[in-house]
């Protein structure tokens, strides 16, 4: 079953300018699809629009389809709000670059985690207290981490809370725009490691979206290339790598490997 079908999706801004033109690909169940693309390349957008999320001005066009089990199959493009509360979180749930975006400032952690628990699985009391600390423990945070507000703990910890709370409802679909760009080299690895085997364990379908080669090539296992707005060329990472076809695909793998090399000599 494909949980995400996205088709001819166009996307533009409200004086009509084009800033994604007819994309299409799907996410089946367990699948792991990769968008990337440079930056402006409307790698964002569309992961935006799978949400019915585009900022105000900006329409869609074409479709974008969820389907999730125990979920009406919904068509995003033109569904009405409250529809889409419903399927967000449980059908389709997105862990931005910044986790401070997704995190109150004010609120401490527990209480954020607990948030989507209660609203959405009805949780409340001491069985909402034990999924707080199952979720924290599944991102591999202590339980104390609960009564921290954000400001005190790191980046990469910041990223596993958001993570927690995007798994809360037990999404079908990961939607991951960017999820380690913030974070430094050593704690990005980790928290890479930590989505996989969340994805893994869970059966998730992931949506990897990214500017870096080397980090899609290792999440997922196809690759939608964007530029301008237009996919280029879609395969398996293999086929990516080692037979990219369009001109660009091939500098985007040039540039990844040259910086593989450079890496290495300094190591050396
Ligand atoms: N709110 C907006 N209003 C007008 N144009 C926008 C808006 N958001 C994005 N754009 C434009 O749409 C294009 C695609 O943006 P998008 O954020 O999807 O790119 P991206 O590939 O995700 O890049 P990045 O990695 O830098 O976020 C860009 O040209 C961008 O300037």
């Amino acid at each position: 079953m494909n949980v995400l079908d996205v088709s001819g999706l166009g996307i533009r801004t409200s004086d009509g300018r084009a800033l994604v033109s007819d994309v299409s690909f799907s996410v089946g169940s367990g699948g792991r699809l990769g968008l990337i693309g440079e930056s402006g390349s409307g790698k964002s957008l569309t992961a935006l629009a799978v949400m019915g999320l585009l900022p105000p001005g900006m329409t869609a066009t074409g479709s974008v389809v969820l389907e999730a089990p125990g979920l009406p199959r919904t068509e995003v493009i033109g569904a009405a709000e409250r529809q889409l509360v419903g399927l967000r979180g449980r059908a389709a749930a997105v862990v931005f670059q910044e986790p401070l975006t997704a995190l109150d400032p004010l609120m401490r952690v527990g209480r954020q985690i607990a948030e989507p628990l209660r609203r959405r699985r009805g949780l409340r009391g001491a069985a909402l207290k034990r999924a707080v600390g199952e979720a924290l423990d599944q991102v591999r945070l202590p339980e104390r981490a609960a009564r921290a507000y954000p400001h005190e703990i790191s980046g990469g910890q910041r990223q596993r809370v958001a993570i927690a709370m995007a798994l809360a409802c037990e999404p079908a679909l990961l939607i991951a725009d960017e999820p380690t760009t913030a974070l430094d080299v050593t704690v990005q690895a980790e928290v890479l490691a930590l989505l996989d085997s969340l994805v893994s364990e869970r059966a998730m379908a992931l949506l990897f979206v990214s500017h870096d080669l080397a980090v899609v090539a290792g999440a997922t296992d196809r690759v939608v290339v964007l530029k301008d707005g237009e996919a280029v060329e879609s395969g398996s990472v293999d086929d990516i790598l080692h037979a990219p076809r369009h001109p660009y695909t091939r500098n985007l793998v040039t540039s990844a490997r040259h910086l593989e090399g450079a890496l290495e000599r300094t190591i050396r």
